[in-house]
């Protein structure tokens, strides 16, 4: 595993991070970075607020083990370390002993899938996991397919909903500067969508925005990913498209009396 020891320090650090500001009462909005930060966000959201449901928008199914990987990649590892389903599949990891996968594998819904490894894909299918690729997308449009991913994982929407949302699930025309990009994935309009979606549902808890890296593309492909991301994550915290009114002022400025 690559990069293992630094990944292990931080995450420990990430998680305590995540949890107090939960605990505080606060929402708590994570920027990354490679998605294997996904492991600290989680763990803290899980040990603030308990059972958790997980909405998991990315081109691809990070659910690879140290014995699946093809490549050895954290970032292609997240999901596999946090559900307990998975626990008995992992050797035992050094500097992890803090994290305790608690999440069960049914609590975690997908949307945007198009890059699946094959030992992922048989993960998927062993565990029933509730995941919406781009075909779904396509068949059954950005709505449903959110309402239902959220309905198969928070029927009552009494969990505290973590999305983990992955810039590469968005298509690469609209979010170049990332590592791993996967053409054919979803508009900036759907990524915004579902965000809207997800704060109507009024369960976010907290949320990661990942792996826009600027060191990726030119100047102009970089300013397009980070203004992508910007849009996703307002969306998320409650911005409509269709305009806010002033926060402060409800009166319209430069009324006169007529006399
Ligand atoms: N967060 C990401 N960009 N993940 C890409 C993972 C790619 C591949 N499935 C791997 O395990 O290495
Ligand atoms: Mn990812």
């Amino acid at each position: 595993m690559r990069e293992y020891d630094d990944f292990a320090a931080c995450m420990e650090k990430v998680s305590s991070s995540v949890k107090q500001v939960l605990s505080d009462g606060r929402l708590c909005l994570s920027l990354g970075g490679d998605h294997s930060m996904g492991v600290g966000t989680i763990d803290g959201h899980y040990q603030a607020k308990g059972d958790l449901a997980v909405l998991w928008i990315d081109a691809h199914a990070d659910i690879n083990t140290s014995a699946t990987s093809p490549t050895g990649n954290l970032h292609g590892m997240p999901v596999a370390l946090l559900v307990k389903e998975l626990a008995d599949y992992w050797p035992y990891l050094p500097n992890m002993d803090w994290q305790v996968p608690m999440l069960s594998i049914k609590n975690i819904a997908y949307i945007g899938l198009r890059s699946v490894d094959e030992y992922e894909r048989l993960i998927l299918e062993k565990f029933g996991v509730t995941a919406y690729a781009m075909e779904d997308v396509e068949r059954l449009g950005v709505h449903e397919v959110t309402q239902r991913a959220l309905e198969a994982i928070n029927p009552n929407g009494e969990r505290s909903l973590h999305v983990s949302f992955d810039i590469d699930s968005l298509d690469p025309l609209e979010a170049p500067s990332t590592g791993t990009t996967e053409r054919g994935g979803l508009s900036l309009r759907e990524g915004v969508h579902i965000m809207e979606t997800v704060f109507a549902s009024g369960t976010l808890g907290a949320m990661d925005l990942v792996e826009v890296n600027p060191l990726i593309g030119s100047e102009k492909d970089v300013k397009i990913t980070v203004d992508a991301a910007r849009q996703v994550v307002r969306a998320g915290f409650g911005y409509k498209r269709r305009g806010m009114p002033p926060l402060l002022k409800q009166e319209i400025p430069g009324y006169q009396k007529a006399d």
